[in-house]
């Protein structure tokens, strides 16, 4: 287990240019079993889950050329599905959430899919029934038995497309049951569909390989099933959860900092909120620029109640930012009520923040109050662990402006989704070792 040794009060200076999206090269690589021709994706970030998909496509056969750090080129010609027969599949599968992804392209493709139960956050329960009756809805036969070796099985002989409202809007699902959609006969119709800027780009890489998609950018989507696919080349939007970590970080450091090229339209209203925090932002071309603020004030509603910041399926606030807002509050001045309306275990990490001096009230698991201090109290370092990717790094936020230092153990889950983010950091003034 890796630990960061973090100086605190170190302010940073400088540019810094955000990774490619995490969620969205999760869903992007997986389609690349959509099709027997090469696909070559750009801007692919160097982080662990990211890392560990690609590795598994490798080991089921799929043709990897690595063009360069951040590009590479494969090609599902020869895909070996008794792999997904083995234990090293079942563990390295089970390692990640995103692998999940496969199964929509393995159905389309091969006509059947098995997926062991997936890893990511453990921020509270992540039911994967949308994805499943949305396989179901398809004409495919489920099976899970946790005595049988603990894997999800998928039969999809005959894949016809239907009319189907999902349970809940879910990210991943979407994505599963659209890439099985593109392959089926017939027109499908997915209502209530997840679209986040993470989907946006699944479905136009895929229109690019010959899909047929429409209402791209809605809870609508319509596809008209084709019956093959072809190579094309993507680019990755780059990352709005580390842009908004950036700009957390900037505020809590009262650093000045340009995040560059953001694609700011695909951001959606990640700018607004870290705005109601009080927080200065230029958007400047496609960047960013925060400069250093000694203070900033928490905005209230109109009627001049408190400000709540609660998540949503896009286009609300992102679930996966919310532990960046309540970090970043916590020198603000003004209080803010913070709603995890969609995890139930993700607010818990506010007990080291409160160790570290914070003033927040964790009033149920889904509800935390910060009272902001304006910077009349600083934090004070401390020893501590991270439990999730988002805490992780707000953890490190937290520790990056409080006095003295800090360790923050288990910064795999920080690699999982943030690139290098010590030696970028330390470029532009933080201390933060890797021990
Ligand atoms: C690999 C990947 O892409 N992971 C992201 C994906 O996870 P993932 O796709 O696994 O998450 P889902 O969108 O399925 O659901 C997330 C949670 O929100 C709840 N829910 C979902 C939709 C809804 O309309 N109402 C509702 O309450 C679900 O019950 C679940 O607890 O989306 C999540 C929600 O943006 C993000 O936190 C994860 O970073
Ligand atoms: C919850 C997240 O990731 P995963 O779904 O991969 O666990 C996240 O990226 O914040």
């Amino acid at each position: 287990m890796a630990s960061f040794k973090v100086t605190g009060g170190k302010k940073l200076q400088g540019e810094i240019i955000p990774q490619g999206a995490k969620n969205e090269a999760l869903q992007i690589i997986c389609a690349v079993l959509l099709t027997k021709e090469p696909v070559t994706i750009h801007n692919i970030p160097a982080i662990r889950d990211v890392i560990a998909l690609i590795d598994l496509l490798g080991d089921m056969g799929v043709k990897l050329t690595h063009l360069s750090e951040t590009s590479v080129r494969f090609q599902a010609d020869d895909v070996n599905l008794s792999y997904l027969e083995t234990e090293s599949y079942k563990t390295k599968a089970a390692s990640l959430r995103g692998s999940v992804m496969m199964l929509g392209p393995l159905l389309a493709r091969f006509k059947k899919g098995r997926i062991p139960r997936p890893g990511g956050d453990k921020i509270g329960r992540r039911r994967l029934d949308t994805h499943f009756l949305g396989f179901e809805r398809l004409g495919a036969k489920f099976d899970f038995d946790p005595e049988d070796g603990g894997f999800y099985k998928v039969d999809a002989s005959n894949l016809k497309g239907t009319y189907m409202l999902l349970d809940e809007a879910s990210v991943t699902g979407t994505a599963n049951v659209l890439m099985a959609a593109v392959l089926a006969e017939g027109t499908t119709t997915i209502y209530n569909a997840a679209c986040e800027p993470y989907l946006q780009q699944l479905c136009k890489m895929l229109v690019r390989m010959g899909a047929n998609i429409s209402g791209i950018g809605s809870n609508l989507l319509t596809i008209e099933g084709v019956s093959e696919l072809n190579g094309t080349e993507h680019t990755m939007l780059p990352d709005m959860i580390e842009i908004g970590s950036f700009i957390g970080m900037a505020a809590m450091t009262q650093s000045e900092l340009t995040i560059k090229n953001c694609s700011v339209p695909d951001l959606g209203v990640i700018p607004a909120v870290f705005q109601k925090l009080g927080i200065k932002l230029e958007i400047r071309g496609d960047d960013i620029f925060v400069p250093a603020q000694d203070h900033y004030e928490i905005e209230t509603f109109i009627d001049g109640s408190m400000l709540t910041v609660a998540d949503a399926p896009w286009p609300g606030f992102t679930p996966d930012l919310l532990s960046i807002v309540l970090v970043t509050a916590i020198q603000a001045k003004g209080t803010v009520l913070i709603h995890q309306k969609m995890f139930e275990s993700r607010l818990f990490f506010v007990d080291k923040l409160i160790e570290m001096g914070a003033q927040i009230i964790l009033c149920d698991p889904h509800r935390a109050t910060v009272v902001g201090m304006n910077r009349h109290i600083q934090l004070r370092g401390i020893r501590m662990t991270s439990p999730d990717i988002r805490a992780g790094v707000s953890l490190l936020i937290a520790a990056m402006s409080a006095n003295g230092v800090s360790i923050i153990d288990n910064i795999e889950q920080i690699d999982r989704g943030y690139q290098h983010i010590d030696t970028r950091l330390n470029a532009i003034g933080a201390e933060i070792i890797r021990l």
